[in-house]
C-alpha cells in the first residue's frame, strides 16, 4: 500500500513561494531600480563602478533587486566587447571578520584543491592573495557583499577594497564593491573613510506596505497557485498583517505559503481565508516558541505573568502589576521570586523580541513608566507556554479565564 501520495490541489508551483526563487518581475520598486540602475551606469559605459551600500529591513527585496538588476547587466554588457565583466556574490552572515570574508572570497575564485586554509596567515598575505586572485580575472569585477554587517567592526577590507586600483593593489581589474545590510546601526558606526567610499551610492529600501504587498502576493500567486485555488480576501489578508508587522515580502510570502500548505492538508481545493488564519496561528505561535526558547525559567514566568494579565483584560499594565502576577506564579511553580529590577529585564527582552509590545507614560515628576501587553495572538502565546512551562494547572486556568473572557 502507497503510505504517499501526490498532492497539488492548491500549488502549481510551489516552489515559486520559496526563497531561492528569483522573481522574473519585481513589483513595486520603480524608484529603487531606477536609483540602482543610475549607480551601475558607469559599468556598461566602460568606467570604474560605484560602490553602492543597499539597506533596510529584512525582506524588503534588497536581494531581489541585486540580483535581478546584476543579471540584467550581465546580459546587457554582452553587447560591448570592450567590457568584460564578473560578478561575485558573497553572503557573509557565518564570516565576522574582513579576514574571514577575504579567505572566503580567495577560495570562491580558486580552482578546487588550491584553496588556502581559513587561519595561520597574517591579514595583508590574505588580501595580497585575494588582489592576486582578483588582478588574474581583469576587466570589471562586482563583489556583492551580503549581510555585510557581519563583518562588524573588523572591517579593513571595506576600507582596502574600494581602494585598491588607488594604492596600486590593483592595475588590470576596476573593482566595485556593492555592500547589503539590514542592520542601520552597521552603517552609522563604520570608520568614516570606509563610509565615505563604500557608501558612494546609497540605497535605501522602505518596508512595503499592505497594497505593495498584496501586489507582490499577487504575481508570485500567478505562478504559484493554480486558477482559482485562492479566495478572494485571501492575499489582502496576508499582505495586511505582513505590513502592519514588518513591512517584510518575505513574511507575507510565508504565510501564503503556509495557508497552502494547511488547506492542502485539509483536501481543499481552494485557499481559504480561515486557513490563512490557522496559517497565521501557527507561525506566531512558531515565534512565541522561538523567542522562548531563548529565555530563562524567569523569564517564561515574566512573560506567563502577562498571559495571565491578558486573560483578565488587565492590559496594558505596569511592571508592578506584572511583578505582582509573576510572585505569585513563582510561588506555584515552586521557585524564588527575582528582585524587580530583574524581572524588569526580561520584559525588555520580551519587547525586543517581539513577543510584548511597551508604551511609555509619562507621570510628572515621577518620571516616566512602561505599560505591557502582548504582541502575539493570546492562544499562540499559551499554546507556547504549555510546551516551555511545567505549571499545568495555572495554565489551564489562565487559559480558561481567557476563553471566558472571548480572548484570541
Ligand atoms: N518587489 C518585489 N517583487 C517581487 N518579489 C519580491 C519583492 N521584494 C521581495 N520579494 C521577495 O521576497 C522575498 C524576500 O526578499 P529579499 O530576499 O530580496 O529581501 P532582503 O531585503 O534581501 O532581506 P534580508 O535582509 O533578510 O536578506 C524573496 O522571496 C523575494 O523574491
Amino acid at each position: 500500500m502507497r503510505r504517499f501520495e501526490r498532492k497539488q490541489n492548491v500549488f502549481a508551483n510551489k516552489d515559486a513561494l520559496g526563497e531561492s526563487y528569483q522573481p522574473d518581475q519585481i513589483e513595486e520598486r520603480d524608484e529603487e531600480i531606477e536609483e540602482y540602475m543610475h549607480a551601475l551606469q558607469p559599468i556598461i559605459d566602460g568606467w570604474e563602478p560605484n560602490n553602492v551600500f543597499v539597506y533596510g529591513n529584512t525582506g524588503v527585496g534588497k536581494t531581489a533587486v541585486t540580483d535581478f538588476l546584476l543579471d540584467q547587466l550581465q546580459s546587457d554588457v554582452a553587447a560591448y566587447d570592450d567590457i568584460d565583466l564578473s560578478v561575485i556574490f558573497l553572503n557573509c552572515k557565518t564570516l565576522n571578520s574582513s579576514y574571514q570574508v577575504a579567505v572566503e572570497l580567495v577560495n570562491e575564485l580558486r580552482q578546487p584543491g588550491t584553496e588556502i586554509s581559513s587561519t595561520g596567515y597574517p591579514q595583508q598575505t590574505v588580501f595580497n592573495k585575494l588582489y592576486d586572485e582578483l588582478e588574474a580575472i581583469g576587466g570589471t569585477v562586482l563583489l556583492v557583499l551580503d549581510e555585510i554587517d557581519s563583518i562588524g567592526d573588523r572591517d579593513e577590507l571595506l576600507y582596502e577594497l574600494p581602494r585598491a586600483r588607488a594604492h596600486g593593489n590593483l592595475e588590470q581589474t576596476k573593482i566595485g564593491v556593492i555592500g547589503i545590510s539590514n542592520d542601520f546601526k552597521f552603517r552609522d558606526e563604520l570608520d568614516p573613510r570606509v563610509q565615505d567610499t563604500l557608501c558612494e551610492r546609497e540605497l535605501q529600501f522602505p518596508p512595503y506596505d499592505a497594497p505593495e504587498l498584496e501586489n507582490i502576493l499577487q504575481s508570485r500567486a500567478d505562478v504559484a497557485i493554480r486558477e482559482e485555488s485562492v479566495a478572494d480576501g485571501v492575499l489582502g489578508f496576508c499582505a495586511a498583517l505582513a505590513a502592519r508587522d514588518s513591512g517584510s515580502a518575505r513574511q507575507a510570502l510565508d504565510l501564503l505559503r503556509l495557508a497552502g500548505e494547511v488547506a492542502e492538508s485539509e483536501d481543499a481545493a481552494c485557499i481559504e481565508l480561515e486557513h490563512a488564519k490557522q496559517a497565521r496561528s501557527r507561525l506566531e505561535r512558531e515565534r512565541v516558541e522561538e523567542g522562548m526558547r531563548e529565555l530563562t525559567t524567569h523569564g517564561r514566568l515574566a512573560l506567563l505573568a502577562v498571559v495571565s494579565k491578558t486573560a483578565k483584560q488587565e492590559t496594558p499594565c505596569r511592571t508592578r502589576a506584572v511583578y505582582d502576577e509573576y510572585a505569585s506564579l513563582c510561588e506555584s511553580a515552586g521557585t524564588d521570586a527575582l528582585a524587580q529590577r530583574s524581572v524588569h529585564n526580561h520584559l525588555s527582552d520580551l519587547r525586543m523580541l517581539g513577543i510584548l509590545s511597551a508604551s511609555e507614560n509619562r507621570s510628572g515628576s515621577r518620571g516616566n513608566y512602561y505599560s505591557y501587553e502582548l504582541n502575539v495572538p493570546f492562544t499562540s502565546a499559551i499554546e507556547a507556554m504549555s510546551d516551555v512551562l511545567r505549571l499545568s494547572p495555572e495554565i489551564e486556568t489562565i487559559r480558561e479565564i481567557g476563553s471566558m473572557n472571548d480572548i484570541t
